[in-house]
């Protein structure tokens, strides 16, 4: 196709806010162009089947795939008019971390086989449509974070392309340090992102030793916290453009100690980098708790007096399951819990 023929249609369907079910809604395309579109693109890659608003203004969107499978979107207004879009990148996540609840519901997908990656059109759809449905409501989208189901670079063909696409100038023209794509810490995949993309980078990094990471975090067995830091440290230095972002959920007990905040500022030592430390949202089965406000501000006081630039970030739209790792379709709960190390079974309560 001609690409003045594409940029005619990116401007139809997206400058005008068109929503195209089919090649017959493109009225003023030549017919050859539209022939084409008929057997070449995909006009609705997700279809709306429900949004749910918690009492913070966040929004969690239910989409519908064309074989019946259902993916979450989040939107997460903030009072500074920064509003975010939170999409997914696969069905369901095969790396069942401890504390979250899409990898609770992992070992289904997993007897399975995990239910399947998003197609690229399928992720960009989650942003175009957030945008399109709500910027009315909650201003326009600004920032968008692979932070929903699924681990992003498990399917990192398709999120190129998806964050590609939302970065182009014929795309969604968001600005690379806007997108930001979130990883539990696949070491080979992690380097060809940052090779190959300009956008943001985020670890969920959640530990200060292997022992309580290959808990709670079950990838750390083969890609452990040095070989994990050592490669940010080796790809970010001047290759990447922007600072790694680590998340850090914080589990009463487990990973909140004034010993965790000092390993931490060790471990990221000479890493660019920004840390966030995130309340842990609880959901049924859970055996986690969230670690108090003021011992999450005495841990961040801690790093921030080493240096670190360091960030509180409250749960927001837990009270519709809408919040960091509470996505997932609830009742079908069945991970298995992994063994709890002796000296946190008191801290969870767990009957030995
Ligand atoms: C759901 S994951 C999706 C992206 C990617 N799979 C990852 O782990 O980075 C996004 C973030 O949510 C965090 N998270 C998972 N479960 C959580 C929970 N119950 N409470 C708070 N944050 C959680 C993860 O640590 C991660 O930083
Ligand atoms: S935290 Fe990320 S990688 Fe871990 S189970 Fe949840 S979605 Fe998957």
């Amino acid at each position: 196709y001609r690409p003045g023929q594409a940029l005619m249609l990116w401007k139809r369907l997206y400058g005008n806010n068109i929503w195209a079910h089919s090649s017959e809604d493109l009225e003023g395309l030549n017919k050859d162009f539209k022939n084409m579109l008929s057997e070449h693109a995909e006009f609705k890659a997700v279809s709306l089947k429900d949004i749910v608003t918690a009492s913070d203004g966040t929004k969690k969107i239910l989409f519908t795939l064309e074989d019946g499978l259902v993916v979450e979107t989040v939107v997460i207004p903030c009072p500074s008019g920064r509003t975010t879009v939170c999409v997914s990148s696969q069905v369901g996540c095969a790396m069942n971390c401890q504390f979250c609840y899409t990898g609770r519901q992992a070992i289904i997908f997993i007897k399975m086989g995990l239910r399947r990656n998003l197609t690229a059109a399928e992720i960009v759809e989650q942003a175009v449509f957030a945008r399109r449905l709500l910027t009315s409501e909650v201003g326009s989208i600004t920032n968008v974070v692979f932070m929903g189901m699924g681990e992003p670079l498990q399917n990192i063909e398709n999120v190129l392309q998806a964050a590609d696409i939302m970065v182009d100038e014929q795309g969604l023209q968001f600005s690379p340090r806007k997108v930001t794509v979130s990883t539990s810490g696949l070491v080979p995949q992690l380097k060809r992102f940052l090779r190959e993309s300009n956008c943001a980078l985020a670890v969920s990094l959640n530990a200060t030793t292997d022992e309580v990471r290959n808990w709670i975090m079950p990838i750390n067995r083969k890609y452990n916290l040095g070989l994990l830091l050592g490669t940010l440290r080796e790809e970010l230095s001047s290759k990447h453009k922007f600072k790694v972002l680590f998340e850090y959920v914080m589990l009463a007990g487990v990973n909140d100690s004034i010993d965790d905040a000092e390993r931490l500022i060790h471990l990221v030592q000479d890493i660019p980098c920004k840390i966030n430390l995130i309340t842990f949202n609880p959901h049924s089965g859970s055996q986690f708790k969230p670690t108090r406000d003021e011992k999450m501000i005495e841990f961040r006081n801690i790093l921030a007096k080493a240096g670190c630039t360091v960030l509180l970030r409250p749960s927001r739209g837990d009270d519709q399951m809408a919040a960091c790792g509470q996505l997932g379709k609830p009742g079908e709960l069945g991970a298995p819990l992994l063994r709890v190390p002796a000296q946190f079974q008191a801290a969870l309560e767990v009957s030995v």
